[in-house]
């Protein structure tokens, strides 16, 4: 596998590649690896002449400083695993090549971010769609890789990259999980023995809520799962929604939309953990 650190170096070796015609696709990543990770890598090797995946923390994307600090940083094994499945490029740049000046750029994505991640994280998709931008400008991508389990940051994505025409096509892979169902996630290692065995909660209130959802309205699987999760001491609910999968906008029933999916973000323990599921019609999300 092929290393760069900085923007120059890698541009030059990606050229001839490009000249070629080789279809190039990119999979950001703020490293500490997992398989859902290497689901990604796997799903652009198949599809991709050469993979590139970058690792970058990226800290305008963090409302939480105490978040960022904390924030794994595996970059050792990151490249094995890198290395096991076969990718070709790590992009691994610092924050000096990233951002050589204090950034001034200011996104608004209106409705995209009044909901969930973006109420709840002020700013954060800001600095996602900072880096995002800057990733796709220095990769120049056939296809971009990113996961499920950010369903609400793919949708910003979509709208940016349609907005200023990167040209790049988007793939939303599924979300991988542990065999008791927690999505895997970069984080989930920051959680105690005690709050590890409670975390498969947050999938399973997901799941009692898409089995709800037939029979009790909006209002009352919320209430349900609210009910449902404020019973166990450890896991602090901060938002769950029923949402429209492409607007990001709660419904107020089920039936009149083609995609609705179930979102949930919540704090176990210390440690805040995003999951959702597609209630109905998850084939060919795009
Ligand atoms: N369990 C998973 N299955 C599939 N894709 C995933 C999964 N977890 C993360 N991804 C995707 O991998 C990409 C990089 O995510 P990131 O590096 O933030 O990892 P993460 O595990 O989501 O970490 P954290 O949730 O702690 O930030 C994103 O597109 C994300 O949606
Ligand atoms: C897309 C991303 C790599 C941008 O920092 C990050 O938000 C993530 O890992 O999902
Ligand atoms: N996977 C989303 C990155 C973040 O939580 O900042």
């Amino acid at each position: 596998m092929h290393l760069f650190t900085d923007i120059h170096s890698l541009q030059g070796f990606l050229t001839a590649y490009k000249y070629a015609g080789k279809k190039i696709g990119l999979v950001p990543t703020m490293g500490a690896l997992h398989s859902g990770h290497l689901s990604l890598i796997e799903k652009a090797r198949q599809e991709c002449d050469l993979v590139v995946c970058s690792i970058y923390v990226n800290p305008t994307q963090f409302n939480n400083p105490n978040d960022l600090v904390h924030y794994p940083r595996t970059v050792s094994s990151d490249r094995q695993l890198l290395e096991s499945v076969n990718c070709d490029v790590l992009f691994l740049p610092d924050d000096q090549v990233m951002y050589p000046q204090k950034t001034l750029l200011k996104f608004d994505f209106g409705y995209l971010e009044h909901v969930m991640e973006g109420k709840y994280r002020p700013g954060h998709f800001n600095g996602v769609a900072t880096v995002v931008s800057k990733l796709l400008h220095i990769v120049k991508p056939d296809q971009v890789y990113f996961g499920q389990k950010d369903l609400q940051q793919f949708a910003v994505i979509r709208q940016l990259v349609t907005d200023l025409s990167f040209g790049v096509q988007l793939v939303c892979c599924p979300i991988i999980r542990e065999k008791d169902g927690l999505a895997m996630s970069s984080r989930n290692v920051r959680l105690t023995a005690n709050d590890r065995a409670l975390a498969p909660l947050l999938y399973q209130s997901l799941q009692l809520a898409q089995k709800w959802a037939s029979a009790m309205s909006v209002e009352q699987v919320k209430e349900a799962v609210a009910r449902h999760l404020a019973a166990t001491a450890g896991i602090q609910l901060e938002y769950f929604e029923i949402v429209d999968s492409y607007t990001l906008q709660p419904v107020k029933e089920v039936d009149e939309h083609e995609m609705v999916s179930l979102c949930i973000a919540a704090y176990i323990g210390e440690i805040r953990l995003i999951d959702n599921i597609f209630l109905n019609n998850s084939a060919n999300y795009k």
